[in-house]
């Protein structure tokens, strides 16, 4: 297929994880950048997390609402800024258009990833939430490979998905506990009106905590 000639199709690449290409509009997608950016202005800032192992990652992150460290969340007294009404109702409209209901949704955490130059992310679990919910993955800036694998391990059999500025990605039931990853950023993909160098990716979960 010659690429960009045809529009890219919403997709089920497993039981329960959905791909709404092109779902934010170009407006909506250059107002969550300049969300993002205020976000890191204090008093929480993108940074890199440190391992357990003493590894350091190469996304950096902040989190509104519910703060999580690898590999729990913090208590509610710990968080530094509350998740925003309006990014709750983001992520309820992402529902009812991925699934058709957004089954009583109650994000209380909204995990935001910088994807700075050669920034990627090995395969893991959000597996810390204790909720059956699904998780909403918004994507904005540079398109990448996600990577999403199965519930048994880090191999295949896995499925990779181009993810563009705009993508809505939901994995949930059967997909929520599937191990993912982005293994690739393409730099400088992004359209150069969003405002953005890089990748930011939003994930919106509910901790059941
Ligand atoms: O950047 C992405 O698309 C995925 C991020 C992710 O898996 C996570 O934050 O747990
Ligand atoms: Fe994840």
């Amino acid at each position: 297929m010659a690429e960009g000639l045809f529009p890219r199709e919403r997709s089920a690449p497993a039981p329960g994880a959905v791909h709404v290409p092109g779902w934010l509009p170009f407006a909506r997608q250059r107002e969550l950048v300049a969300a993002c950016r205020e976000f890191g202005r204090g008093p929480l800032s993108y940074e890199a997390t440190v391992l357990p192992g003493g590894g350091v990652m190469s996304v950096r992150s902040l989190c509104l609402g519910r703060r999580w460290e690898p590999y729990r969340y913090l208590g509610k007294e710990e968080s530094l800024v509350e998740l925003p009404g309006w990014l709750v109702d983001l992520g309820r409209d992402a529902l009812v258009e991925a699934y058709g209901e957004h089954g009583e949704f109650a994000p209380d955490t909204a995990l935001v990833n910088f994807y700075g130059d050669g920034a990627r992310m090995g395969m893991h679990q959000d597996r810390e939430e204790r909720s059956p919910a699904p998780v909403v993955s918004l994507s904005l800036g540079d398109t990448c490979v996600f990577r999403l694998g199965n519930t048994e391990d880090r191999g295949r059999p896995y499925t990779d998905v181009e993810l563009v500025s705009g993508d809505l990605f939901v994995f949930g039931g059967p997909s929520r506990f599937a191990y993912h990853g982005v293994p690739k950023v393409y730099a400088g993909t992004a359209a150069p009106g969003l405002g953005l160098r890089g990748r930011l990716n939003i994930t919106l979960r509910e901790t059941g905590l």
